[in-house]
């Protein structure tokens, strides 16, 4: 748990001292079942429900999701309904929301191309509108708040591998563009709080990340491809297959992220893996960690994907202490199981 501290920011209009708000009293009174109240938006999503399990781990911690179910499901969270130190709610953070709390993890927005390209229009606004209410929020009750940005805000980098300097290469009206310059919208709001009125901010750029509670037909290639894998369906490669990412297990995600909350820099930071691998290299470890039989077939691509992808984390090593743990090989069986229970299909 960080220390509390007034927070103290310099206006750089007029160079006056500004104070920012004081964070609640409860954060380290005695006398409260929990000493923190966190909210995490999003919460019912992918990321958001294993960053939910780990923070109810401590006994300190109260949690509070809040999300519209749009692309996340009640059954992330099952095992946490009618805890006592657990509340969920349904709500689209496009609105406002009114609940005391000491930390805001933001993750409310769907996070797979195919459903962010589906309501473009609703994920610019989540990005937006839903980060200032958020912000809003924090600047209500005095709360710190971390923001799950992405790698997309490097769009098609020019740059390889990114580190948080680079600028990026974003195509502002593009397919893509409600996602990734709405995280870019997002960051800019999140570092005009905190400038302008003190706000404690964090920003994580999240690399893709996967793991068990993906949803099965999301759309994103690792999600894909063991499922289709277990069903004994072709690995649908999209064109050229020489386009790389670089992959994170979800509980090293979530160490990332806490820790970034805990810690005293406001990022950006990445967070991911630098384990690099083009999709044809992905495809052709999935078939022989699950299913060998499989073939491997080469498809149409969409729009504006990015052609490279690899974090630098020289900041998150030494400003978190933090590093994956988990690789490739290490992380795709398992989620192979996750998968094979919820499609009903045992390994043979
Ligand atoms: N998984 C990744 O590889 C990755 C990479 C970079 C950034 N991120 C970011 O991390 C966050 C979580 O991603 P994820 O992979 O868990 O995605 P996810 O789609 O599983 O989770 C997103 C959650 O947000 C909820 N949501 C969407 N719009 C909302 C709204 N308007 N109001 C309230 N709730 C809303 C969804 O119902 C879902 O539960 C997102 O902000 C995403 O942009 C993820
Ligand atoms: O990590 C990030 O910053 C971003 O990464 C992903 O976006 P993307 O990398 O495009 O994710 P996928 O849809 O999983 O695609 C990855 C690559 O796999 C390819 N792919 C996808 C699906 C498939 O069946 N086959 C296939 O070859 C795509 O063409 C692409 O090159 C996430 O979905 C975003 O939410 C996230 O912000």
């Amino acid at each position: 748990m960080h220390a509390r501290f007034e927070y103290m920011s310099i206006d750089a209009s007029n160079g006056d001292q500004k104070r920012g708000p004081s964070p609640s009293p409860l954060r380290n009174s005695k006398f409260y079942q929990a000493n923190m109240r966190i909210l995490v938006t999003g919460g019912a999503g992918f990321i958001g429900s294993h960053l939910v399990d780990k923070l109810m781990e401590n006994e300190k911690n109260e949690v509070i999701v809040a999300d519209n179910y749009f692309t996340g499901s009640k059954e992330n969270l099952k095992k946490w309904i009618g805890h006592p130190r657990f509340e969920l709610i349904r709500h689209d953070v496009t609105e406002t929301l009114l609940v005391e709390v000491d930390q805001i993890y933001h993750l409310a927005c769907p996070a797979s191309p195919i459903f962010y390209k589906h309501n473009p229009v609703k994920t610019i606004k989540t990005n937006v509108i839903g980060t200032l209410n958020m912000l809003g929020l924090a600047k209500r009750v005095g709360a710190r708040i971390l923001l799950t940005s992405t790698s997309e805000v490097y769009g098609d980098p020019l740059v390889h591998p990114q580190d948080e300097s680079y600028w990026g290469n974003v195509n502002p009206i593009g397919v893509r563009s409600c996602y990734d310059e709405g995280k870019r919208v997002a960051e800019t709001l999140m570092f005009d709080y905190h400038r302008q009125h003190g706000i404690e901010i964090r920003i994580a750029r999240i690399f893709n990340t996967y793991g068990p509670r993906m949803n099965i037909d999301d759309g994103r290639v690792v999600s894909n491809f063991i499922a289709q894998a277990i069903r004994g369906e072709s690995l649908t490669v999209q064109a050229p297959g020489t386009q790389t990412r670089s992959f994170c297990y979800v509980s090293d995600m979530v160490d990332g992220l806490i820790r970034l909350m805990e810690g005293e820099n406001t990022g950006p930071i990445n967070i991911g893996n630098p384990g690099e691998f083009t999709m044809l290299e992905l495809a052709e470890n999935v078939k022989e960690l699950i299913n060998p039989d499989v073939d491997i077939i080469m498809v149409e691509n969409t729009p504006d994907d990015p052609r490279q992808r690899k974090p630098v984390i020289t900041k998150a090593k030494e400003l978190l202490g933090w590093e994956p743990k988990i690789t490739l090989r290490d992380g795709l069986p398992r989620m192979e199981e996750d998968f094979r229970q919820r499609l009903g299909v045992p390994k043979k």
